[in-house]
Formats: structure tokens, C-alpha cells, sequence
């Protein structure tokens, strides 16, 4: 549990208490479905907001994945304001309704559920990162795509960065990565954008990982140049700063590498609030989670309207 001064961060059962609510409260725009388990046997739901939803339409589909690592509980209240916005705001706001009619819009608020429980089970929050399995794995490590290649990921099982024994080791990379493949409908991968969220830093970041090189095997100059303008015209609405992720530190394993390299998916990564701090930045008092989330509006609104380009 959340100590009670921040008893507005949900745990993973009040996640899925929301997830019923916005359903039973929406029922015409929300589905609600599973990408599998966790380690320890905990669902990871994905829902879906569009209209007609229980309907697979041939709209743009965009994603968003939050809490892959544990102790960033501020990306799981990211995903559930992405969730809250786009049903409470359907019929009334034009821009929200234009989306919803126009996309399937996926959320994925826990990734990483056994982590982010373990993280707040104690007296205090423990700093955790990585998942629950017995021994334990980055999961933003843990992806297929040039996994291990290139010194952005450990192999020793006791680092925090440790990649797992191989790629999709992981049963919730699995599972996501089994639900994204499902995705592929008549033979043509329909989600076209994704955001994973993360925290801290204030950052907005785009592929390749695994390379300083702007450019490389299925990244073009021009391809790169989308993502960077994106990526750009992005961070202009939130105020973080823009980068290729490899800019930061070089990651291989990452769940953007995959995402676009495997399936053409504009992947990015949003390192959110705090800016700067040391380990206390990963726990940003709950009276910030409002003007946090909502901070990233104009963004998933400008990724939303791209997707469909
Ligand atoms: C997406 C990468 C480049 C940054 C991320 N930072 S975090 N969220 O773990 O501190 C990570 O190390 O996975
Ligand atoms: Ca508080
Ligand atoms: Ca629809
Ligand atoms: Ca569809
Ligand atoms: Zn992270």
C-alpha cells in the first residue's frame, strides 16, 4: 500500500478497480481485455477506447504502456489519465471525440504489477525496478531487438539493468509483445504510434537505443527526421527536453528498438516529473499527479492526430 500522504497513487488493485469503473461507466467506447500474467500470476489488462468498441475497425491504432519499471507508479497515474480523459470527455470535448471515433486508442497501466506492488509492500518504498521473478529482470531490457548487442544492458543478475538469460524471458515482455503481435490483422501491424512512459528526467525520447548513429538498419534519414520532428513538436507542449534515447545512454533491449524496428510503430519514451532529484524523484508527492498527467495532454492529443498519417 501507499503511505497514506500518498494514498492518490493506485495500487494495482485500485487499477483494476478503475479499469471496471471506466468500463461499467462507458460501456459503448471501453473494452477491456488481458496481454496474460505476470510472474507471480497477476493479470496485466489492456484496454481498449473507441467507438464501438467491441468492434476491431479499421482505424489507427496508437498505445500506450506505462509502469515498466516498478517504482515510477507517477507512468501508471499517466495511463489511467489517458483512460479517464478519453471516456469522461467523449461527447463533450470535440477534440477527445474526434479522437475516439477516429482511433482505437490501447492502455497498458501496469506493466510490471509484481514490481510495482513489491515496490510499496514495506514500511517505506523500496526503490525497486525491475520485476518479481525469481531472479529478476529490467524489463526495458528484456526486448528482442538487438537484445544484449551492445553494452546498453547487463548480464549479471544481480545489477539493476540486467537483461534476463534471454530476450523475452520476461513473461510480462511476453505478453505485451504477444499482444502487439495480435495487432497484426490481414497481415498489416495496425497500431502505428506508442508511447511508453517512464519517470524522471523531463524527456522525450525516440530510436534508436542501441546506437549514437541517427540512422542505421531500418532507420532512414527520413524515417529519423519524423521521429525527431515528432519528438520535437511534442516536447514544445510539455516543456521536457527532446532526444534520440541514445543521447541520454546507450540501451539495448528497449521496448522503442523493438517496437519500431519489428513493427514500424512510432515508439517513444516519456520520462516524466520530476527534472532532476536524486532517488526521491521516483516519489513525487501525490498533490503533483493532476498537474503531471494533464501536463502530457497536448502531447498524446499530437500523437493521436499523427498516427493517422
Ligand atoms: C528509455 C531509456 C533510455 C531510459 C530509462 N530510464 S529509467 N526510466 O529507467 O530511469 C531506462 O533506463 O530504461
Ligand atoms: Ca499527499
Ligand atoms: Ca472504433
Ligand atoms: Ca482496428
Ligand atoms: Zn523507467
Amino acid at each position: 500500500e501507499f503511505p497514506p500522504e500518498d494514498s492518490g497513487y493506485h495500487t494495482y488493485s485500485e487499477t483494476l478497480a478503475e479499469i471496471e469503473e471506466a468500463a461499467t461507466d462507458h460501456p459503448g467506447i471501453v473494452d477491456s481485455t488481458s496481454a496474460g500474467s505476470s510472474a507471480r500470476g497477476r493479470d496485466i489488462p489492456v484496454v481498449k477506447i473507441s467507438d464501438r468498441a467491441d468492434v476491431d475497425e479499421a482505424e489507427p491504432e496508437v498505445l500506450f504502456t506505462c509502469n515498466q519499471h516498478a517504482r515510477e507508479h507517477l507512468t501508471a497515474e499517466m495511463c489511467l489519465h489517458i483512460l479517464r480523459r478519453y471516456t469522461d470527455g467523449y461527447g463533450s470535448n470535440p477534440g477527445i471525440t474526434e479522437a475516439v471515433d477516429n482511433r482505437e486508442i490501447w492502455i497498458i497501466p501496469m506493466v510490471n504489477p509484481d514490481g510495482a506492488t513489491y515496490d510499496v509492500a514495506g514500511a517505506d518504498y523500496r526503490g525497486w525496478r525491475r520485476n518479481r521473478q525469481s531472479t529478476p529482470v529490467d524489463l526495458n531490457r528484456n526486448w528482442g531487438y538487438r537484445w544484449g548487442c551492445c553494452g546498453g544492458s547487463s548480464g549479471d543478475p544481480s545489477q539493476p539493468t540486467y537483461r534476463g538469460p534471454a530476450p523475452f524471458s520476461a513473461p510480462e515482455i511476453a505478453s505485451v509483445r504477444d499482444f502487439v503481435e495480435s495487432r497484426v490483422v490481414g497481415g498489416r501491424q495496425r497500431i502505428t504510434a506508442h508511447i511508453d512512459f517512464h519517470s524522471f528526467s523531463e524527456l522525450v525520447l525516440w530510436p534508436y537505443g542501441y546506437t549514437t548513429a541517427d540512422t542505421a538498419p531500418g532507420m532512414t534519414r527520413e524515417q529519423y527526421r519524423r521521429f525527431a520532428e515528432l519528438g520535437n513538436a511534442m516536447a514544445d507542449t510539455n516543456g521536457y527536453t527532446p532526444m534520440q534515447s541514445s543521447d541520454l545512454y546507450v540501451t539495448d533491449g528497449s521496448v522503442n528498438d523493438w517496437m519500431w524496428a519489428e513493427h514500424g510503430i512510432l515508439s517513444f519514451t516519456f520520462e516524466m516529473y520530476p527534472s532532476g532529484g536524486g532517488l526521491d524523484g521516483f516519489y513525487p508527492p501525490d498533490e503533483v499527479i493532476q498537474r503531471e498527467t494533464s501536463r502530457n495532454d497536448e502531447a498524446v492529443a499530437m500523437l493521436l492526430d499523427e498516427a493517422g498519417n
